[in-house]
């Protein structure tokens, strides 16, 4: 039998002789310092600890690339082995109509709707966290269009089944001489322009009067305070040849007084609102900017889950994250090609890829808590009502569904999606969790707004394995941020999120001491967790040589001595071998600079407010919340010259603090430092050198964003509150410079 899939190890010689050098250079640097500390003052010990912290993260990014391994799937061979191959429930989260224009959400669904796939073992559930009309009325309409859209993709192999991208060019010249298909083509472009006008032009007063069908529930709702809904926008009925799978729309309840947990608390109740009206033993989960670009997605991931010899080895699969209309040269440095190529396959060599909270297949039971392994065939059926009532909370349905699940013995699906509305919103309640498992072992985890990588650990901890889904072209495409501000606040989201977990009690030290995740994977884990504590670290570095030139001081040794040649080639290869790391990739020099800066704007912005807001949670000052990224549509294409997307913007958030305050400080040095150069020929013995003037020189071009920031108007220029905030700790540090 010809098998569903096949490892393939990486070449990486080359690599681990670079990442080799790299270290042995920060070696060598520690060395130096530590042979020379008795001549030098505190600023040499300061330097020293930040150095160690370096290679620290060094090695752990080693770690992670060590090992490469990729993953090749045969779709086309599942269908000669499976004869009824598994259904799969599918979940699109969506939290905010403003943040997350409703056109955007309905073109994942439609193109999730449309993939090849036996459409009635498909389900679509929608969960919408803003209770929004709006999203209502956009998928209730999105059905109408799917009637003709799904066909039309099938019938003439559609390679984007996103209609906004798929019609966003002409058709491919093959089909340019059937004058049928044009036809054809032309009235389903025009309904989709019709469909996606009304969206776009919804209001919800309008709906509300208009759409008498299942909208008066959202009369008066409030979306901090609402009872669930649960709604059966489609139900593909039994024996119909030609349709597509069900949809769904979840608006959980909502109240104030409760904790809703976010994402992890909207993918519980997706997982239970599934678990009720069709309860697949595979789940899909997309966020809602996520588009399934390859139509073949559900077999790649099929040949993932059902073609290993052994659970263990797929206990997820995952997609790398890859965007859509991605603006060029990465300008804000999130587009995140090098992890994706060299990350993602690094953790694949070791327990598996992280889970990333979108463009993942899990199998419902790992969700539920099954242990990997023959004791996966669990004995939850002998336990009593109170017992599974503990676990599960207090649904006869789910209870059963869930037995079905972790006993591998699942019923089929039930005739009559309606028929479980009721169960539906009982499990979709905001007091349902309450004194059950979920939230802890099961389901998506509490505790971190990153609940992704939460989540993904603790089924690693579990024993599990996971494993990369790459097929080509890639498996879904969405939004990356764009604009200072969104980009920022995802960072700095991420950072709050991350250290939220390195200090939990499902910190990965821990796991890999009780638990069954590997060192190698734990250590893996790190390279992420430690961004926030890393922030205090890059920012006291990046302020050493500013000091020195200001306090007349030194902290890398002086150009005439050999010791310089350490640094300066750390410098040197280290740059090189990232920026070919990138050329390797078919990325641009710019992309590799802009990435280089906009990590170091990142982990002294973002990471270091991360870092304080988990800080004042734990003092209990105030709780971590998960601000939605903004989803733009926009293409270049659609931007003329004046306004230039990839420029960086600012608002008055407190995220552009302490970078204003780096470039005013690092301003500040370069200016005294060249005064008196000029003015004083000598210069002193312990006074800052070539290497103190490059490197203050390299912070400020890191954050030339932030100097031309300081220049701009209107979005473009950094708000005179955040100048006014900064200068407190600029005039600090130049106090403490003065007293030296
Ligand atoms: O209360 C909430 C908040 C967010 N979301 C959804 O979560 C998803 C991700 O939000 P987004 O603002 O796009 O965050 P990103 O930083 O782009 O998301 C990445 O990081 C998140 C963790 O911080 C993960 O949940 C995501 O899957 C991952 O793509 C979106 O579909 C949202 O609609 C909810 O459903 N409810
Ligand atoms: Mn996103």
């Amino acid at each position: 039998m010809l098998p569903l899939q096949e490892r393939v190890p990486l070449k990486n010689s080359l690599q681990r002789l670079s990442d080799v050098l790299v270290l042995s250079l920060l070696l060598s640097l520690l060395a130096y310092r530590l042979v020379s500390l008795h001549r030098h003052a505190h600023l040499w010990l300061i330097a020293f600890t930040c150095e160690s912290w370096f290679t620290f993260v060094w090695l752990l990014y080693m770690n992670v690339k060590w090992t490469r391994v990729a993953y090749k799937t045969f779709p086309q061979r599942l269908s000669k082995i499976y004869h009824d191959l598994p259904a799969v429930d599918v979940f699109v989260t969506t939290a905010d109509p403003t943040l997350e224009p409703p056109i955007l959400t309905a073109n994942t669904v439609l193109s999730l709707l449309a993939v090849e796939y036996p459409f009635h073992k498909l389900s679509c559930y929608v969960s919408d966290d803003a209770a929004s009309p709006v999203t209502f009325y956009s998928l209730v309409e999105s059905a109408k269009f799917a009637k003709l859209w799904v066909p039309f993709c099938k019938k003439h192999n559609v390679r984007v089944r996103a209609p906004s991208v798929y019609f966003s060019t002409e058709p491919q010249t093959s089909h340019s001489l059937s004058s049928d298909f044009m036809r054809e083509w032309r009235r389903i472009k025009d309904e989709y322009e019709e469909l996606s006008r009304r969206i776009e032009t919804a209001n919800e007063d309008q709906i509300l009067s208009r759409v008498a069908d299942g909208s008066k529930d959202f009369l008066k709702t409030d979306r901090r305070d609402h009872p669930s809904m649960v709604k059966v926008i489609w139900e593909n009925k039994e024996g119909s040849e030609d349709g597509f799978p069900h949809l769904i729309y979840v608006a959980r309840e909502k109240r104030p007084k409760h904790s809703h947990h976010y994402k992890a608390g909207a993918m519980n109740v997706l997982t239970r609102v599934s678990a009720v009206m069709t309860n697949a033993p595979f789940m899909l989960n997309v966020d809602c900017d996520m588009f399934a670009n390859n139509p073949e997605v559900v077999l790649h991931g099929m040949c993932l889950l059902l073609g290993v010899d052994d659970e263990v080895f797929s206990g997820f699969a995952q997609a790398p994250q890859q965007f859509y209309g991605a603006l060029n040269d990465d300008p804000f440095g999130n587009q995140m090609v090098v992890l994706s190529k060299k990350v993602m396959p690094g953790f694949q060599g070791i327990q598996g890829p992280f889970y990333a909270g979108t463009g993942c297949f899990h199998r419902r039971k790992v969700i539920y808590g099954s242990p990997p392994g023959p004791r996966s065939i669990e004995k939850r059926g002998n336990l009593s009502w109170e017992e599974l009532e503990m676990i599960y909370g207090n649904s006869l349905e789910f209870v059963d569904s869930a037995l079905q699940i972790t006993s591998d013995y699942s019923k089929g699906l039930p005739a009559n999606l309606s028929s479980r509305v009721e169960a539906a919103k009982k499990v979709a309640a905001c007091a349902y969790e309450f004194n059950t498992s979920w939230g802890r072992e099961i389901g998506w985890v509490y505790g971190s707004i990153v609940e992704d990588l939460l989540t993904g650990m603790r089924i690693h901890s579990m024993g599990w394995r996971s494993i990369s889904l790459t097929p080509e072209p890639p498996a879904f495409l969405g939004c990356a941020p764009t604009g200072g501000p969104a980009s920022l606040t995802q960072h700095k989201r991420w950072a709050t999120g991350l250290l939220e977990i390195l200090l939990s009690r499902r910190s990965p030290i821990l796991a890999v001491m009780k638990e069954k995740l590997m060192f190698r994977q734990c250590l893996g884990y790190m390279f992420f967790l430690v961004w926030p504590p890393r922030s205090v670290v890059e920012l006291c570095y990046a302020l050493l040589p500013a000091y020195c030139i200001l306090a007349d001081s030194a902290f890398l040794p002086k150009s005439s001595e050999l010791g310089f040649l350490v640094p300066m080639a750390l410098f040197l290869s280290y740059n090189v071998y990232t920026l070919t790391e990138y050329l390797q990739y078919g990325l641009s020099i710019r992309a590799w600079w802009n990435n280089q800066r906009m990590q170091m704007i990142y982990a002294q912005t973002s990471w270091l407010l991360g870092f304080f807001s988990v800080l004042l949670k734990i003092l209990g000052l105030s709780e971590t919340i998960f601000e939605v990224s903004q989803k733009d549509q926009s293409k270049p294409t659609d931007l003329t010259g004046a306004d230039d997307p990839g420029r960086f913007t600012f608002d008055s958030s407190l995220v552009f603090v302490p970078g204003t305050a780096v470039v005013l400080i690092n301003l500040t040095a370069l200016v005294v430092g060249s005064m008196r150069v000029l003015w004083q020929a000598e210069a002193g013995e312990l006074g800052p050198g070539i290497g103190e003037f490059v490197c203050s020189a390299w912070v400020l071009l890191s954050f030339w964003p932030f100097v031309k920031g300081l220049v701009g108007r209107g979005r473009y220029g950094i708000p005179w509150s955040v100048i006014y905030k900064a200068a407190v700790p600029v005039f600090i540090f130049l106090q403490m410079c003065r007293n030296e």
